[in-house]
């Protein structure tokens, strides 16, 4: 949905990467920082308990995931394995942020329900990105659904970053929110992934990957 914002947000990020380029950084540098100050920033959550301050820190190195690509295309470096790396590593920064704060709720949050819905959103977010790379995999395009990351990530940390000031229900209500927006990503991604393999454009080329594994 949010992907429709490119053209805006690249008149930011475009002269970042030029400059970030300049600088001598390599898009991959950009891409495991990003995810390594992702993963260190998830302490905020557990065992520290600072829901604010690991939402606003979080944010910060998320958008790393913005700048590595406007990296690649500045100088020229983009690459296949670098685009791997970059959904590889979404996947581990998207856990740490899920597990830091299911790992809070199991102690001092001390809501059982609470972890539950996070392992949730943990595993039907994975199943978000999973259904999409095993259907490219299969030569169709899945780039649908109502909260692909970028959404996926703004949901979560508002409503954790805004949890700290007592707005009643919103912690809750964003992981309420998270989980079904997620469960419909799935669904949509299945429907439209099956009506891909089925129609005109999927080629007998493309049914030989079909014997493939995960
Ligand atoms: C009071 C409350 C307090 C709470 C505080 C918290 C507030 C939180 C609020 C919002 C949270 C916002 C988090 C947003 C994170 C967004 C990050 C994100 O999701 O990015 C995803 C994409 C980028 O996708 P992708 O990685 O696929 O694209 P790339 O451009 O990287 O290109 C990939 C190709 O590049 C090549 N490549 C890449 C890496 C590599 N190592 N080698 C390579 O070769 C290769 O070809 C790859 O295929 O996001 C989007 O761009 C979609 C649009 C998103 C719109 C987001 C809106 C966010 C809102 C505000 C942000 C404004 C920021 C302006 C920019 C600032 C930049 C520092
Ligand atoms: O599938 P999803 O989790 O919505 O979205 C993800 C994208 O936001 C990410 O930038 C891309 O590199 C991943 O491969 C993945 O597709
Ligand atoms: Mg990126």
């Amino acid at each position: 949905m949010l992907r429709i914002l490119r053209p805006l947000t690249s008149r930011v990020t475009a002269p970042l990467g030029r400059s970030l380029a300049r600088l001598g950084l390599t898009p991959n540098i950009v891409t495991l920082i990003g995810a390594a100050g992702v993963v260190v920033s998830a302490l905020y959550f557990y065992p520290r308990g600072q829901l604010y301050a690991g939402s606003v820190v979080i944010t910060v190195f998320a958008l790393f995931d913005m700048l590595d690509g406007a990296v690649a295309r500045a100088n020229d470096s983009a690459s296949a394995f670098g685009a791997f790396l970059d959904s590889s590593l979404d996947r581990v920064a998207d856990a740490a942020i899920l597990a830091g704060l299911m790992w809070w709720f199991m102690g001092g949050g001390n809501d059982p329900l609470l972890a539950g819905l996070t392992l949730f959103c943990l595993i039907s977010g994975f199943m978000v990105s999973y259904i999409k790379a095993r259907a490219e995999g299969l030569g169709v395009n899945c780039d649908v659904g109502v909260a692909e990351r970028t959404e996926r990530l703004i949901i979560v940390l508002v409503a954790v970053g805004l949890s700290e000031f007592g707005v009643p229900y919103i912690l809750a209500g964003g992981l309420w929110l998270l989980a079904g927006m997620s469960l419909l990503t799935v669904l949509q991604r299945l429907v439209e992934t099956r009506a891909r393999l089925n129609g005109p454009e999927h080629t007998e080329d493309e049914d030989k990957r079909t014997s493939n594994g995960a």
